[in-house]
């Protein structure tokens, strides 16, 4: 037998498969999508197996060395998707394949097997049964040195049954979880034990008693409550050998000790009903579609999620739902939650390796149905999906910026055309490229442009600030923001305060001379941190004190300027004393579960006053929500980018629509100093259709996306005369290799030339249509292959960035 594997090598020349013999003893053992270690030159290294064959053009073969797994952690579909990823993410196969696992099956790992469950003992076979006889648990360690080679094959065999599992223990301390629970070491021993007991041992009456009513394991804190007793007890009793005690690893459930009350589907209005038809008629026929929900802030879009996905469970599929950032969102997670149950998985980056792979195997082993999750979660290892939805699907975030550089919409829409399923992009505010394309009949466009039950959208006042300049107001409240917070504040109701995180960080200058403080590796300024009064440089790490005098010219006048949310909270406690303010940004939700706790505290009425940034723009829906106050709503729009515009419109809808979401009316107050820019005009009349226009005029005339595709080349090593000289070069390929109608600018300095002390320049690429685009990249990074394997260049490429810098 013969198998073809990808090795986890990932240079230019070994993005190929390779051909291995399957030695005797592993033969039947060997499937594709399983993991194997196998030799490399001189090395063993990690590889997946991607076909089987029984043989091979080549006369001498290497033999593979281990299997990794029992059953394939990948399946045909994730394979061929890997494939499609490598052309249209211009990346390695071996990290493709890997990036759809999670992090443990990369990590170092011990494998046991385990038996699933006591009574399955007497179907093993004999061979295997001596092994489980006396333990729950075997080392896998122990079964490969045993010698038996027929006894791998027969536990593979009892592992596709589901008499055994195949655990990977993940090797990192901190998130490995075990209890420590006591059982009775039997019946006979409590009661003779009972019989025993003196009179005045009360307490350990109670234990016995406890366990002859319910003999099952139970940790040792819970049997200490519900026992009132000391542990003491319970290790006299164990002392005894009355009672054994042991470790035993718990399933990590982020939301173990969270109860959901169940929640029942709510009788649809009738725009969610025009909207749900057709995608059920999708579900139901097997009918690839991709959907376009375009639905005000309130319109109901996340009831019309629950309900097609109760319709794909209804009919035995699976469901995928991303959510942009979902530790931000747990409001989101919530409503999944309380419809489905344990039926859900969850999956985002706050999440410990062990606890992401616990959801992964929930995944994997067909235990949950609904996956909810951050970007990767459009990986989750299904094998029958029915639905796919991505949620403010305009969201910058689904894509993702190291390799691969995917996106997660294009993924989803691959996954979804091999499973013949329905998938639904949601937003308030479309990303152009979407609705351009639903305008054209790519995807089919779906509104909802009024909120459920007559709610109206709230009433949006932009305020000019330098007009309020000119009137002598300089504090950070316009009159007209100052005017109804203090009657919020009067009436009892909440007010969420809004400032834009980027580009609005705190710098530091020098009132004498105007020097600014740098990063000494990067070219942008050091950003002040008040806890701990310091300087950091938010690309490379870089920290430092803050300083007493200007390293420029000593003057003593060195202070912070900028806008934090640390100093609009104490502008607040000074204009409006005794109002109560929750402060949500990275410094308050740094650790875990802060975020959920803050906002639930804001939900229990806690505070008057919600302030901080992006963390709180979207997916919040509160009741006593009457006013949005945006403090500065241009920060972002002066960005080197050409999605500045469209992401300020989309932050200013997305974060007004958190206002008068029930019965009381919603108010919003956006100060500005460009009131005339139509990206933030627009927002007063709730707009979208009109900034679509707009804007797509700008693109047209600009030539930029959706009209024409970019595609960024971005070059850094240590010396700027080495960046140039290879940037040039490869500009002047790219020049001579595309048709006339495409437009190459560069080579240019990137919008920041130099990050960890290596300077960066690049070429960007502008067109319609490049047949052989992906042929020629693929030729560049072939011919600075040696080079970049070396490391000091770096090549790299992105076909559709999202983020430029
Ligand atoms: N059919 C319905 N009947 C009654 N209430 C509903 C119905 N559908 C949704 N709602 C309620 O309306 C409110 C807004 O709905 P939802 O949060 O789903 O809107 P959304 O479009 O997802 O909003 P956003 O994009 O602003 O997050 C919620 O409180 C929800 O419970
Ligand atoms: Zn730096
Ligand atoms: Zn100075």
């Amino acid at each position: 037998m013969i198998v073809q594997v990808v090795v986890d090598v990932p240079t230019g020349g070994t993005d190929r498969l390779f051909d291995y013999k399957v030695p005797t003893h592993l033969q039947g053992m060997v499937e594709s999508g399983m993991r194997v270690i196998v030799p490399f030159g001189p090395r063993k290294v990690q590889g997946f197996v991607i076909h089987t064959s029984n043989e091979s053009d080549l006369a001498k073969l290497k033999e593979i060395d281990e299997v990794l797994d029992v059953t394939p952690v990948l399946t045909n579909e994730l394979l061929e998707l890997g494939d499609w990823l490598t052309t249209n993410a211009l990346c390695f196969k071996i990290t493709a394949y890997q990036s759809m696992l999670p992090a443990a099956l990369k990590a170092k790992y011990k494998k046991e097997v385990m038996l699933t469950n006591h009574e399955y003992l007497q179907e093993l076979p004999i061979e295997v049964r001596e092994w489980f006889k006396h333990r729950k648990v075997v080392d896998w360690e122990e079964l490969i040195t045993s010698g038996d080679k027929q006894l791998l094959v027969l536990v593979k065999k009892g592992v596709t049954q589901g008499l055994l599992e195949v655990i990977h223990k993940v090797n990192d301390k901190v998130t490995q979880k075990t209890i420590r629970v006591v059982e009775p070491v039997s019946v006979n021993s409590l009661t003779n034990q009972l019989h025993q007991l003196d009179n005045r041992a009360l307490k350990q009456k109670r234990v016995i008693e406890y366990f002859l009513d319910n003999p099952e394991p139970i940790s040792v804190s819970a049997l200490m409550e519900q026992t009132d007793t000391t542990r003491s007890t319970i290790k006299s009793l164990v002392d005894k050998l009355v009672l054994t005690e042991k470790e035993v690893e718990v399933m990590r459930d982020p939301y173990v000790n969270r109860r959901f009350k169940k929640t029942e589907p709510l009788p649809l209005t009738a725009h969610q009903q025009d909207v749900i038809t057709p995608i059920f008629h999708s579900l139901i026929e097997h009918q690839h579609q991709t959907f376009l929900i375009h639905g005000v802030t309130g319109s109901g879009k996340t009831e019309v999620y629950l309900q097609s996905i109760a319709k794909a469970l209804e009919i035995g599929k699976e469901a995928i739902v991303l959510v942009p950032e979902i530790s931000l969102t747990p409001q989101m997670v919530q409503r999944f939650k309380e419809r489905f149950g344990s039926l859900v998985a969850v999956l985002h980056s706050g999440l410990s390796t062990g606890e992401k792979y616990d959801e992964w195997r929930k995944i994997h082993h067909g235990r949950v149905k609904v996956v909810v999750g951050a970007r990767s979660a459009i990986f989750a290892p299904f094998r029958n999906i029915g639905i796919i939805i991505i949620d403010e699907e305009h969201e910058a975030t689904y894509k993702q910026e190291e390799n691969p550089r995917y996106h997660a919409r294009d993924v989803a829409i691959q996954r979804a055309s091999y499973y013949q399923c329905p998938v639904i992009l949601g937003s308030a505010t479309p990303s152009l490229e979407t609705y351009a394309r639903a305008k054209k009949g790519v995807y089919q466009l779906l509104e909802m442009l009024t909120r459920v039950n007559q709610v109206t959208l709230p009433a949006v006042e932009i305020i000019d600030m330098r007009e309020e300049l000119k009137t002598g107001n300089r504090s950070m409240f316009s009159k007209a923001l100052h005017e109804k917070l203090s009657d919020r504040l009067a009436r009892g109701e909440q007010s969420v305060l809004f400032l834009n995180r980027r580009g609005y960080s705190t710098f530091v200058m020098c009132r004498d001379c105007g020097y600014v403080a740098q990063c000494p590796h990067c070219d942008i300024s050091l950003t002040y941190h008040q806890t701990s009064r310091s300087l950091k440089c938010h690309y490379c790490g870089h920290q430092e004190r803050m300083p007493q005098t200007c390293s420029s010219c000593n003057s003593e006048h060195i202070r912070f300027f900028g806008s934090g949310t640390q100093k609009v909270e104490e502008e607040v406690a000074k204009v409006f004393p005794g109002a109560r303010v929750i402060r949500m940004d990275v410094d308050t939700t740094r650790k875990k579960g802060a975020h959920e706790r803050l906002l639930t505290q804001f939900a229990e009425g806690k505070a008057d006053i919600l302030l901080g940034t992006q963390m709180i723009a979207k997916g919040l829906d509160f009741p006593n929500i009457t006013l949005v106050g945006v403090l500065a709503a241009d920060s972002m729009l002066h960005l080197p980018d050409f999605r500045a515009s469209e992401r300020t419109f989309q932050l200013l809808t997305q974060v007004s629509g958190r206002a008068g979401r029930h019965q009381l009316p919603g108010e919003v107050v956006i100060q500005t100093y460009t009131p005339e820019h139509y990206s933030i005009d627009l927002v007063k009349n709730h707009d979208f259709h009109a900034f679509f226009e707009k804007e797509m005029g700008v693109r047209r005339l600009q030539s930029y996306p959706p009209y024409y595709y970019i595609t960024v080349i971005q070059v850094s090593h240590p010396e700027i005369t080495k960046v140039i000289d290879v940037t040039e070069k490869i500009t002047a390929y790219v020049r001579r290799s595309l048709s006339d109608q495409s437009v190459v600018l560069g080579p240019v300095a990137s919008s920041i030339p130099r990050i960890k002390d290596r300077y960066r320049y690049q070429c960007m690429i502008k067109y319609k249509n490049e047949p052989r685009l992906v042929e020629i990249l693929k030729e560049i990074i072939e011919n600075y292959k040696k080079e970049t394997n070396q490391g000091t260049l770096q090549v790299s490429i992105d076909m559709n960035p999202y983020v430029l810098m």
